[in-house]
């Protein structure tokens, strides 16, 4: 009984390299995945009665039924721990945009299915919740550990790292989104792909050297939909224009980043803001 109102955090890729295509379609990747500070919000009402989930949200164009994460996560976690299902209420907040590569609809899942798992007293081990996480989607396991990691396999096994967060996370998103799936197909038939060097990234992340991380990312989803959409190479070309540092795709996008010291990102986004006012969405950092 009672309502809680929880914040999921979103997340960006830094670096991606997709490895080889597995037998189930997925494919198997190498990348470092870092929480950072932009949130949608949960406000979940438990009713202490049996029933179903109810959800509602602020954005139109987020699925209220059976097709959003937040219920599959539900009915999962219900059949995991066998017992006739609660009547909830989840209004969600997003803030986080959608089909971004900002992992949002994965973070509301993890973060729901902690929710609900604290809810039943912790009834699952941490284990029991990746595993129903990756069930339904290849980015919660991230959401549920939830810290800056090597992240392997299809988004399973998670190697926490420890970094210095000294540095701004400027994100940047055109008006259109990127379909996951769509960034995965035939990536592994792209010629010159270049290769993210996670080792050098992450020597980069535990030592302060901006440059060595920014050096070294490339993300082969962003490079398959570089060769697959006039509309990311349009986004690209302007961004090209008008900037003199590197900019990357997060996940299979549509939103770019640019890693910056806190002494550049302001002159950065007066940049951008005056050039592209709609595609500016906001300095974050690593949480
Ligand atoms: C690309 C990444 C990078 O972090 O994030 P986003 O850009 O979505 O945030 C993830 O791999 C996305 O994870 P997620 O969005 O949970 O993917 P899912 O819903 O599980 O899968 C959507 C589709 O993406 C493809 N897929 C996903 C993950 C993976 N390792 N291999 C794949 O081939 C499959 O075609 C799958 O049907
Ligand atoms: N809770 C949710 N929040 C956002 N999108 C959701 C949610 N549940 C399901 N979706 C669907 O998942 C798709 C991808 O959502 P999202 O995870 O935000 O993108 P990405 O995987 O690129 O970060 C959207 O097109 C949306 O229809």
């Amino acid at each position: 009984m009672g309502t809680v109102s929880v914040e999921s955090n979103a997340k960006i890729n830094i670096g991606l390299n997709v490895l080889e295509k597995l037998e189930n379609g997925y494919h198997r990747l190498e990348m470092i995945m870092v929480p950072i500070n932009l949130y949608d919000r949960l406000e979940i009402k438990f009713s202490g009665e049996l029933g179903e989930l109810i959800i509602s949200s602020n954005k139109k164009d987020i699925p209220t039924g059976k097709e959003n994460i937040i219920y599959k996560i539900y009915n999962e976690f219900y059949k995991k721990i066998g017992i006739k299902k609660e009547k909830i209420e989840v209004n969600l907040i997003k803030n986080i945009p959608s089909q971004a590569g900002l992992g949002g609809g994965s973070s509301d899942g993890a973060f729901f299915l902690k929710e609900l798992n604290c809810y039943y007293k912790n009834i699952l081990k941490e284990e029991e919740l990746l595993e129903i996480g990756l069930k339904i989607g290849a980015d919660i396991p991230f959401f549920i550990i939830n810290k800056p990691a090597l992240v392997k396999g299809i988004g399973e096994k998670i190697e926490v790292i420890n970094i210095i967060k000294n540095f701004d996370i400027i994100l940047i998103k055109p008006d259109f989104g990127v379909s996951t799936k769509l960034a995965y197909e035939n990536v592994l038939e792209q010629d010159n792909m270049k290769i993210s060097n996670i080792k050098k990234i992450i020597k980069g992340l535990k030592n302060d050297n901006l440059k060595l991380i920014v050096d070294n990312i490339e993300n082969n989803l962003q490079q398959n939909m570089y060769k697959k959409s006039k509309d990311i190479r349009d986004f690209e070309k302007k961004l090209k224009d008008i900037l003199d540092v590197r900019f990357n795709m997060s996940g299979s996008g549509s939103c770019y980043y640019i890693l910056a010291r806190k002494d550049k990102s302001k002159n950065i986004e007066l940049k951008l803001k005056k050039e592209f006012p709609s595609y500016f969405i906001n300095i974050n950092e690593i949480i």
